[in-house]
C-alpha cells in the first residue's frame, strides 16, 4: 500500500498547540497535518517559532495547550524513539571522535544495523572523510555528520531544523536530492528554513509568522492564490493581506488576535 494513500494516519497532527516560552506565548493554537511520504517546508522569519514547533513534534518542548500526534502516537512516546530522526541547528556529535566513530557509536545506541554507518556517510556525501576527527571538519561537514546520525535506522519521520544553513549551493542541491529520495522511499520530512528559495523543492509549505500559520499549501497553489512570482513575495502578500483585510485572511479569522492585526498594520505602513 502506498504511504500517501487517502485515509492513512498523518505523519504529524497538531491541534490547538500553544507554547509559552520565557513567560510569553510563542505558538498560538496551531492546527496542522503533515501527510506521510511528503516533504513539507516550514518557513518563516527568525524567531517566528519554527524550532519551537519542531521541538513540540519531537516531544522535547513543554506545551501549554493542545496536542501533537506523531505517526498516530502522542509526540515524545517511547515507541516513537526509533521512528523519528531529529537534527537540531547545533551539530550534536562528538568533536573528539572521527566521523565513522561517531556514527558507529550512535548506531550502537540506536541498535541500527552495523552496515548503517557506511550507508549514511555515503548518503550525506562524506565518503572519504570516515577517519577525520569531527573537530577538524568544516561547519557544513559537521552539520552533515549530525544529519547522517539522524538517518541511522531509516526513521519514518525526519525533523530537520535548517539543515542546509551555511552549505554551498552544490551541497544544498545534493542534500535536497537526498531528501527527495528519502521521501520517494516513503519517509516523511519536515524541513525548516528561512531561505524561501528552498520552498519550491517541497511538496507542501507551512508559512509561519509570529507563532501563527500564515499558509498551509502547495508551492504552486500558494503562488497562484497570492499572484506572487516567488515564495518571498507570496509571504509578503499574505502579511499585507492580513493587515489590510483581516476578514479575508488566509487562516481562520478566529485564530488572528486583534493585536497581531494592529502590529502588522503598523509594520507595513
Ligand atoms: N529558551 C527560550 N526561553 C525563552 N524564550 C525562547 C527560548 N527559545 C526561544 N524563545 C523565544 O521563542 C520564540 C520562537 O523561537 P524559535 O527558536 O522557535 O524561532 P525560530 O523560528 O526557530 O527562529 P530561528 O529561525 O532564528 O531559529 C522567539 O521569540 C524566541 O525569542
Amino acid at each position: 500500500m502506498m504511504n500517501s494513500s487517502a485515509g492513512a494516519v498523518p505523519a504529524i497532527r497538531v491541534t490547538g498547540l500553544t507554547v509559552v516560552r520565557g513567560g510569553r506565548p510563542v505558538l498560538h493554537g496551531l492546527d496542522l497535518d503533515v501527510a506521510q511520504g511528503s516533504i513539507t517546508g516550514l518557513l518563516g522569519p527568525s524567531g517566528c517559532g519554527k524550532t519551537t514547533l519542531l521541538r513540540s513534534i519531537v516531544g522535547v518542548q513543554k506545551t501549554a495547550a493542545g496536542g501533537v500526534e506523531v505517526l498516530g502516537a502522542p509526540a515524545g512516546s517511547a515507541t516513537l524513539r526509533h521512528r523519528v530522526g531529529y537534527v537540531t541547528q547545533a551539530p550534536s556529535v562528538y568533536s573528539d571522535l572521527s566521523v565513522a566513530e561517531n556514527l558507529r557509536y550512535f548506531a550502537a545506541v540506536l541498535g541500527a544495523p552495523p552496515t548503517d554507518p557506511a550507508r549514511v556517510i555515503a548518503e550525506v556525501g562524506l565518503a572519504g572523510h570516515e577517519g577525520t576527527l569531527t573537530a577538524q571538519l568544516s561547519g557544513g561537514q559537521r552539520a552533515r555528520v549530525s544529519l547522517a546520525a539522524a538517518l541511522l535506522g531509516n526513521p519514518e519521520l525526519l525533523i530537520l531544523d535548517e539543515p542546509t544553513v551555511g552549505l554551498d549551493p552544490v551541497l544544498r542541491q545534493d542534500l535536497w536530492q537526498l531528501f527527495r529520495q528519502l521521501a520517494d522511499a516513503g519517509a516523511t520530512l519536515l524541513v525548516s528554513s528561512h531561505v524561501m528559495d528552498e520552498a519550491s523543492r517541497c511538496d507542501r509549505l507551512l508559512l509561519m509568522r509570529e507563532g501563527r500559520l500564515l499558509a498551509d499549501d502547495t508551492p504552486a497553489e500558494l503562488l497562484r492564490r497570492t499572484g506572487a512570482a516567488d515564495v518571498d513575495s507570496a509571504f509578503l502578500a499574505l502579511v499585507a493581506g492580513q493587515a489590510l483585510t483581516p476578514g479575508h485572511a488566509l487562516v481562520p479569522e478566529e485564530t488572528l488576535m486583534p493585536e497581531q492585526t494592529l502590529l502588522t498594520a503598523e509594520e507595513s505602513s
